[in-house]
Formats: structure tokens, sequence, C-alpha cells
């Protein structure tokens, strides 16, 4: 079928512009390699064109037409975009699927979750007037506070090439419900249906500026937009590497980004499990979308029990999967998106072929198909967990193998990696399901399923597959800030200071207070690791000086590198004890005696008692249930602590504690204490 491309310009402002440098890249059919059109090529210049007018768009009217104005007038656009994708759906899916190589199928399911994502957002655009000045309760009458959410600004967000509509629009539709004005940067391997979303834009007549698209090279186009100082937010989906350099880049502007990378997630067959419906989930995990999603449940670890007739049944699945040009009926399986990706899969094959393991099936060009960047899907079993193919995400259709035989070697196997992304758990034993659901370490668990992903639920990913959460309500937050206003609403003079007419009694106070302070001893400490009074390795010591007096007071322990080293250990250790039972996978309330006993000996009180509340208040709070538009999947939102955590803090410690200056103002004795028992710790 010859597919006519449109050729497109950048849109910037509302309008079509030619790239100032007029550059352009091809667009390659990955199933047939051949040249079938070509984008335009952004750079820096257009790049400032672009974040201009966004800028403008935040602005016009006083920010009337769009930041400022209501969540239902954004929504009216978001739910047009929708209308139009639905519309123009078959030739959307048809150019996604000669763009990327995903079979047609799965292109068309593509454009139905773009449309519902719009239609989702709209929803959550419209919510957003009523939940907004939220109150919030405070411990003091004469002081009433609310909570404003206001779009972030001009957000810049930068997408792979896997769904290459949908991941733009999982960061679009939140990003506009939000208020906020977008630059998207889509993959240049796969541009052409971010480039029709533009031409959809401009028919429901979005308002100029709020969404510009520049298609073109990660470091030419991706690379200014994530270090520009007028970019207010970069939201990121791509590969580790690229996240790590646009981290690196928000850095220097100290701007928000959230990540989405990528992953190597397991699958753990149990062996009570119907063998044909695993044996499904388990090709379907690792193989759809020609095995490029970044969730991939790319490790299967199966019980020994049943691991060879498993295997055997899995390798029949994925022997009638039907591999062929993404547009022909029924493909299941296309080219991956480019040569140089072909290149790379069979380089992970051939690699751990010589690291010893062995290919169970495919590992190979199809016969049938003489040209594209087709490989077959592939089993790999013998595989150590030393090995690059049990280590490294391949972002194709590979999948490795490893037996298990009892549930602690399973979830010891499942949690080796740097990756957190995905992970799923089959079994008939719902009980287990649960169990090892709460120790999997991943953003998202599976059970007896693999991939589903709804646009109600929250999507992101832990350790080196980022932070942030996208889609559902956590996707819209990745797009707004939080602004307190608190009122001070007494008719009452404040009295802090000595007035010209009368002394404070709050004054005369204060200088007493400041008098005992002065004959107080400062205690000699040591730094606190493990929960024990510790020298510094290097034993160096600071001295503290009364800034009153000038004098030297006393001193303080200096860690160095060292103590570092040994205070992580100990805060990891804390984590793992009694397989997290003691502190992390402790009830909440356990947590919350904790802060109370410790609410009750120190002046910081209200802080501790307070987190106290919320801690006894978590429990209640886990499991939420997420709404889902199909009845076969249901789902839930669990909120799990982020393990080891560095605090630092500044000066202003004891303040930084109490949380507020105005019930809690702590005396020297106290910033020293403070400051020697929270520089590092378990959250
Ligand atoms: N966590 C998630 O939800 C997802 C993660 N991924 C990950 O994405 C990777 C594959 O996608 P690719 O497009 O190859 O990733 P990539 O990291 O090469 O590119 C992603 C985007 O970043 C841009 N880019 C490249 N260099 C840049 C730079 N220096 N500064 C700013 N932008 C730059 C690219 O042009 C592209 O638009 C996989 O590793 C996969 O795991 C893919 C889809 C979803
Ligand atoms: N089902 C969408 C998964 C997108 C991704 O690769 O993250």
């Amino acid at each position: 079928m010859a597919v006519q491309i449109p050729s497109r310009q950048l849109l910037i402002d509302g309008e079509w512009r030619e790239p100032l440098l007029k550059k352009r890249v091809p667009v390659i059919n990955p199933a047939t390699e051949q040249i079938i059109g070509d984008i335009p090529a952004a750079t820096a210049e257009d790049v400032d064109l672009a974040v201009a007018a966004a800028r403008r768009a935040l602005s016009r009217n006083k920010g009337k037409d769009w930041a400022l104005a209501s969540g239902a007038v954004r929504a009216k656009y978001l739910r047009a975009i929708a209308a139009k994708i639905t519309e123009r759906k078959s030739e959307l899916a048809t150019l996604e699927a000669i763009d990327c190589g995903k079979p047609l199928d799965e292109a068309a399911w593509d454009m139905d979750d773009v449309a519902g994502c719009f239609e989702y957002y709209a929803d959550l655009a419209e919510g957003l007037d009523a939940k907004q000045k939220a109150p919030v309760s405070l411990p003091m009458d004469t002081f009433k506070s609310y909570v404003l959410k206001e779009p972030i600004g001009v957000v810049g967000l930068i997408t792979p090439w896997n769904y290459p509509l949908l991941m733009a629009v999982w960061k679009v539709a939140p990003a506009l419900a939000a208020g906020c004005a977008a630059i998207l940067k889509p993959s240049e391997l796969a541009s052409l249906t971010c480039l029709e979303l533009a031409e959809i834009c401009r028919d429901v007549g979005l308002p100029p500026g709020v969404l510009n698209i520049l298609t073109g090279l990660g470091p030419e186009a991706g690379a200014p937009l994530a270090s520009h100082p007028n970019v207010d937010k970069i939201a990121f989906t791509g590969s580790t590497a690229t996240g790590s350099k646009v981290m690196a880049a928000a850095a220097q502007m100290v701007k928000p980004v959230s990540l989405e990378l990528g992953g190597k997630s397991p699958i753990v067959v149990f062996e009570d499990v119907d063998l044909d419906k695993a044996a499904e989930w388990t090709a379907f995990g690792c193989f759809w979308t020609n095995g490029q999603i970044c969730s991939a449940t790319s490790r299967l670890i199966v019980h020994e029990s049943i691991a060879k007739e498993f295997l055997d049944r899995l390798v029949k699945w994925t022997e009638k999967i039907k591999i062929s040009d993404p547009l022909e009926e029924g493909c299941r399986l296309g080219p991956v998106v480019s040569g140089g990706q072909y290149e790379k899969v069979l380089n992970f094959i051939s690699t751990a072929k010589s690291e010893g393991a062995t290919i169970l099936c495919g590992g190979v060009r199809p016969e049938h198909l003489k040209k594209g960047f087709f490989v077959e899907p592939t089993i790999i079993t013998d595989v150590t967990t030393s090995m690059q193919i049990w280590r490294e995400e391949v972002f194709g259709p590979v999948l490795c193998v490893k037996t298990f035989g009892t549930e602690e070697e399973a979830l010891d196997l499942a949690n080796d990696t740097h990756y957190g992304l995905g992970a799923a758990v089959i079994s008939n034993d719902l009980e287990r399901c649960d169990r090892v659901s709460k120790a999997l370490q991943a953003g998202i668990v599976w059970i007896n399923c693999s991939q589903p992903c709804f646009c109600q639920a929250p999507w992101g990913g832990n350790k080196r597959s980022g932070f942030g959460r996208e889609l559902g309500e956590w996707g819209l937050e990745n797009y707004m800030s939080v602004k307190q206003v608190t009122q001070y609403v007494s008719d009452e003079s404040w009295g802090w200071y000595r007035s010209p007419s009368k002394l404070s009694l709050l004054t005369l106070l204060k200088k007493k207070s400041e008098q005992k302070l002065a004959i107080i001893p400062i205690p000699s400490r040591q730094l606190f690791i493990d929960g024990e009074w510790r020298e510094p390795l290097l034993k160096r010591r600071i001295p503290i000086i009364n800034p009153t007096t000038e004098q030297i007071i006393g001193d303080i322990p200096a860690a160095t590198a060292e103590d570092v080293d040994v205070a992580v250990e100990a805060a990891r250790r804390a984590l793992a004890r009694n397989k997290g039972k003691d502190w992390a996978l402790a009830s909440a309330a356990v947590r919350a005696k904790c802060l109370l006993a410790i609410a009750s000996k120190e002046d910081v009180a209200g802080c501790f008692e307070y987190y106290a509340d919320l801690a006894e208040g978590l429990d209640t709070k886990q499991k939420a249930p997420v709404s889902l538009p199909m009845k076969t999947f249901k789902t839930y939102v669990t909120k799990e602590p982020i393990g080891v955590v560095g605090l630092i803090i500044p000066w202003l410690c004891s303040q930084a504690l109490c949380g507020s200056i105005v019930h809690n103002h702590a005396s020297s004795k106290q910033h020293s204490e403070a400051s020697n028992g929270v520089a590092l710790g378990v959250n």
C-alpha cells in the first residue's frame, strides 16, 4: 500500500515554520529500509523562537487566555483534539506503523489510547477549578491557609520513538490541562504522527504558542531545549544515558525534571500457573511493540519444577507470532525501529552466545524477510546474573531466562537490577501475589498479566528507571506548582518587636530566655550512626562560634566520605533488617510511635507530632483503588518509602525542623543538637 507522507514544517506560535537553518532529516520505513519522506530538523535558533512563543502564550491577555483561564476552557480544546484523533485514527495508525515499525493493530490501539488520554485530562482539567483554594488545617486560629495549584509555566517535553504519539501525549495532555505552554521534541526516528498532532492543534484553533512542536536531532534540538533558561520544567522519556544528560543540563538552571527511563523488568512465573495463559502473557510482556517497551518484562524467572515444560510451551507460542510488514493483516511483530537498533539487538544476542548462553529460539533475521530491520523473537537460556543480557536493556524482542527454587530466590533474582520500572508475577495463589508485589522493587507491578497500561493509573519507575509519575492525577501534578497562601486573621498586632509605644511581653520573654541560654553548657557529641555515637573516622571537629560573643563555645564532629559510607551502609541495613519488617515495611503506625517518642523529648515536637499523625494515616491509604474503564483488570496504588535518603540542611536547621517560625523558636542549644541528629537518616 503506497502511503502519502505529508510534508510538514515545525509548529511554532500556531504556524508552520521552516527551520531557520533549513535542515531536514530523512524518514526511513524500517520494514523496507526505504526513504519515504523527511521531517524538519530544528536547531537552537528554532528552540529560542518556540520558547518565546510559549512564554507569549502564557502571558497573553494577562494569562487569561490560557494559564489563568478556567480548566473548563482548556478541557474544550483537549476534547476537540481527542475528537480529531478519533476521526483520523486509521490514517494516523498507518503513519505510525510505517514510521516506527509497530504492527498496524497496535498502532490503532495506540490511537484509541491517545484520544482516551486527551479525554481523561480534559476531565481532570475541569475538576481542577473546584479543587483550588483547598484549606490547610492549622494549629493556630490567628492564621488561615489555603493551597493554590498553578501551571509550572513553559515546559519542554522530550519523547522517544517506541510509542511516538502516545508517549508525547502522556506529557502534552496533562501539561495543557494544567495550563502550561509546551514545546514537544519527539524522537528523530519517528515524528510523523507528532507533526500530524500539530496540524490537529491548528485545526481546533488551539491558541498560538500553547503547543509548539520541534522535530529534529537530540543534540541539536533536545539539548538546547533541556538547557534553555526560559523553560521552567523538562519532562523526558528515553534512555537512562540521555536522561542523565538532560538532568545535568537542567541542573544548571535548577530546573525541575521528571524522567521516565529504561528498564530490565522481571516476570516471575510460579509452579501453580496455567501454562498456556502464563506463556502468552510472558510472550506479550516481552515481544509486544516489537520488544521495544521500556517496561518489557524481558527477564523470565520461572520455577524450576515447571521450567522445561513451560519453556517448550513458550517456544511454541513464540514461533506462532506472525512476523511481517506492519501493514500486513494479522502482523504481531514488525521490524525494530532503525538500522542502528537492529545492529544493537543482534550484538546483544551474539554477546550472550559468546558469554556461554544458549539461544533457545530466534536470534536471527526471519528467513522469509530479506529486507527490513526484522529480528525473530528470541529466548535465551543458560544465563548467569553477570551476563550483559541479564543486566542491560536490549529494547528489542529478546527474553532471557533463569529458574528459581524458592520465593526468596525468585525475589532476589527479580530485584537484582539497577532498574526499577515494571515487574510481573504470575501465580494462582493471590496471597503470594500480594506478598511478592510488595517485595518487588518497581514502580509498576502486574499480577497475572504484563504490560497493560491505563491512563488512569500512575506510571513511572524507581532506581535508574527515573523518577516522577506520569498518567492519572499524578501526571497532572507533574505540571503544577503548589502555592501556599497564609493570611493573618487576628485583630491583635503581632507583638514580636518592641513597639515604639510599649514593650511587648514576647520581647521580654525572649530576652529572659537568651539570658538563660548564655549559661547552658554545649554538649560534646559525636556523629550519630547506626544508633550509636561514633567519632568521625578522620577524627576531625569543627568549632562552634557564638555569633553574639564571637567566642568558641564548643565543637561538632566533622564527617567525611568515609563516615558517609558507614552511615549509608547502616541505613541500608536498617531498611533490610528482618526483611524490611522492622521499618520500611512495618505498619506506618509503628513509625508514628517512634516519632511521638522523639516529640516528647524535643522542643521541635510540633513537626514530629504532625508527621506521626500522617504516618498513622498512611496505613489506611494504602491500596487505593484506581477506577479503570475495563472490568478484566483491577488496579490499586500503594505508597512505598523511597529507600535511603540523604538530608542536607542549611544552618537554619532548627527552623527547618520545626517547619514554622511561628510556634517554635529554638535555642542555640537545640540548633547544635538538631544538626548532630539529622545529618543523615532513613526516611
Ligand atoms: N520509562 C518509559 O516510560 C520509557 C522509556 N523509554 C526508554 O527510551 C529508550 C529508547 O528511546 P530512544 O528514543 O532511543 O531514547 P533516547 O534517549 O536516545 O532519545 C529520547 C529522546 O531524547 C532526545 N535526545 C537525545 N539526546 C539528547 C540530548 N543530549 N538532550 C536532549 N534530548 C536528547 C532524542 O532525540 C529523543 O527525542 C529506551 O532506553 C527505553 O527504555 C522509552 C519509552 C518509554
Ligand atoms: N504501554 C505503554 C508503554 C510505554 C513505555 O514504553 O513506557
